[in-house]
């Protein structure tokens, strides 16, 4: 019997479709991964910044994981936006619970337009509790250094905190470059454990970078779910979202979405 690659997101919703849950469900698609959701909180949210948050009740939250145990496992998943300490602890619990593997954890603390997406106090709950459970994590730079306590200004501050967080309990770490100065390429360090990789890419000088984070975790959540080894995902992942910022699609008048469809047309 064919055997359907499930992948999961548990984040939040983006209304303007180009981050969250959207950008998560596009991208499982495009890679050939059955797509499914867990929702933690709304967004009201457009290319423009976010007009609301609306955290969805830890019951509810809890309630859609156990749907998905009952009856859709997933073969990986990434999680998102959880933006409260309660809904880490209770997403954590849960995934510990029943062993799910495969777990992509990026963590999301601040939305490009400068929305807090992640509450303050919430950060230790993400350290304490799911960066353990990480079976590969891709902070950007500021959120690595949110999460390490040490500013990052050189190729050995990134490496420096890879290893500080592979040693809070994520196996493996993408340290994302898309925050390096401008005139730098955004080249991401991956540390499998024992070695860095880099993951090469090609600046594009564009405002059109919402969700870039968001669709390269999904990336690499839909490659684990389709059986691919953690360093596989990441150069495809890779591949995915230089494709996607290369070919913006011109939506809004902020900060645009990128183009999800872009990896697959050029790979046919
Ligand atoms: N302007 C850009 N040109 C090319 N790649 C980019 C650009 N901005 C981000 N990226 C890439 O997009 C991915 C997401 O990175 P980043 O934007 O740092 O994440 P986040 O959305 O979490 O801030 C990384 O692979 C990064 O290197
Ligand atoms: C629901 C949700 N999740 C994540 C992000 C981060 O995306 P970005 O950093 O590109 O704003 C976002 N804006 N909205």
């Amino acid at each position: 019997m064919l055997n359907t690659p499930k992948a999961l997101t548990i984040a939040g919703s983006d209304s303007g479709g180009g981050a969250g849950i959207q950008a998560d469900l596009k991208t499982f698609q495009e890679l050939g991964a059955y797509g499914m959701s867990v929702i933690t909180a709304i967004t009201a949210q457009n290319t423009l910044g976010v007009q609301g948050i609306h955290p969805v009740p830890v019951e509810m939250v809890m309630k859609q994981l156990k749907s998905i145990e009952d009856d859709l496992r997933p073969e990986a998943l990434k999680t998102g936006m959880l933006f409260s300490a309660e809904i880490i602890e209770a997403v954590a619990a849960h995934l510990r619970k029943h062993g799910w593997k495969n777990v992509v954890v990026d963590p999301v603390m601040i939305a490009k337009g400068g929305a807090d997406l992640l509450q303050e106090d919430a950060v230790e709950a993400l350290k304490k509790h799911l960066i353990p459970l990480a079976t590969i994590l891709t902070p950007n730079i500021p959120e690595a250094e949110r999460l390490t306590g040490k500013s990052i200004c050189s190729r050995k501050g990134r490496e420096d905190a890879a290893k500080l967080l592979h040693e809070l309990g994520a196996r493996m770490i993408v340290i994302k470059g898309g925050h390096l100065t401008l005139d730098k390429a955004p080249v991401d360090l991956f540390y499998d454990g024992e070695h860095m990789h880099e993951l090469q890419g090609r600046r594009v000088d564009t405002p059109q970078t919402h969700g870039t984070g968001c669709t390269f975790a999904a990336a690499i959540a839909a490659e684990l779910a389709l059986g691919k080894t953690p360093l596989h995902a990441v150069h495809t992942a890779k591949t995915f979202i230089q494709e996607a910022i290369s070919h913006p699609l011109h939506i809004g008048s902020g900060h645009g979405p990128t183009n999800h469809w872009a990896y697959r047309r050029n790979q046919a």
